[in-house]
């Protein structure tokens, strides 16, 4: 790819992460044009497409790749093999999201490797994973997370459903779930991404633990981390402000743009 020529960005799913993704990709990223969007329902897209500056066609989740360099997925987690599949075949770029759902589909990855694709986990609505991906080059003792969210950002988990967990008249926080990322991915499909990102950064989804709480008092999705490892022990907290969305922190389209601004810069920092 000659240096001058812009690389192509597609995004698949128009919603809380997408819309803000659409609209900063249409102010401009260096070295980078937004190409296409795939949506469910176009009358539901129209407003956001129509005040683009550089219109961009409506396409398939099968036609992003023919479209885009680089394909944003920021849909619900049952359709990322569905996203994933024809961009890693075409060899290039994924951007995951909904990254709980590559736990059951690490073989994305080896199709990435076969194609010479490439599948990124951004860092989202959490913090520090460069922090956890260097201690990894050593030693790491162990991952712990403790996530808060307010009643609004757990509902219908089905964790909470399967296991007939009340939340909504809750008057003091109460823990709902303590285990392993890999069965708080299946549990909570649309509310933890995080932490699975945080496992793939660090030891795995069976030694990263997590705790979950539902507090009434909480307006922000916080998350708190202690990583202890034979080359530094920290701990990180993050208190998200969500968006329309209220299971989705306002810095998880940030950290894809911040990602995105990377790519081409002459200046890179951190990991
Ligand atoms: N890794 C991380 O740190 C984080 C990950 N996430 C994950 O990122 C994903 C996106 O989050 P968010 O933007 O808040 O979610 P939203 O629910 O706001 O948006 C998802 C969008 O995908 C659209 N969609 C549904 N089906 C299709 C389809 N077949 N083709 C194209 N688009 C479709 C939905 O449309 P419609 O509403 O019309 O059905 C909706 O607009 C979620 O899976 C979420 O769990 C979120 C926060 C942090
Ligand atoms: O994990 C997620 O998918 C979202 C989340 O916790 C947050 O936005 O704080």
């Amino acid at each position: 790819m000659p240096i001058n020529q812009e690389l192509r960005v597609g995004i698949a799913g128009l919603g809380a992460v997408g819309k803000t993704l659409a609209r900063r990709l249409d102010d401009g990223i260096f070295g980078l044009r937004l190409a296409a969007i795939a949506v469910r329902d176009p009358a539901k897209a129209a407003d956001t497409v129509a005040a683009l500056k550089r219109p961009v066609p409506l396409v398939t989740l099968a036609e992003l790749a023919e479209h885009a360099d680089i394909v944003i997925e920021c849909a619900p987690a049952h359709l990322v093999a569905e996203i994933a599949e024809p961009v890693l075949r075409a060899g290039k770029t994924l951007i995951v999201l909904s990254c709980g759902a590559l736990l059951d589909r690490m073989d994305l990855v080896d199709l990435a490797r076969e194609h010479g694709g490439q599948i990124i986990v951004p860092t989202g609505a959490l913090l520090g994973l460069d922090a956890v991906t260097a201690a990894g080059e050593g030693t790491i003792h162990s991952v712990r997370m403790i996530t808060r969210k307010p009643v609004r950002g757990l509902l219908g988990a089905p964790y909470l459903v399967d296991n007939n967990i009340r939340i909504e008249d809750v008057v003091e926080p109460i823990r709902v779930f303590s285990g392993s990322a890999r069965e708080a991915a299946k549990g909570f499909p649309a509310n933890l991404n995080v932490v699975v990102a945080l496992a793939l950064a660090g030891v795995g989804p069976d030694d990263t633990q997590l705790e979950i709480w539902a507090d009434p008092e909480l307006t922000r999705n916080t998350h708190l981390i202690e990583v202890d490892s034979d080359a530094a022990s920290f701990s990180m907290s993050i208190q998200n402000i969500p968006t329309e969305n209220p299971k989705t922190g306002r810095i998880t389209a940030q950290s894809v743009l911040a990602a995105l601004r990377k790519v081409r810069s002459p200046l890179r920092v951190g990991t």
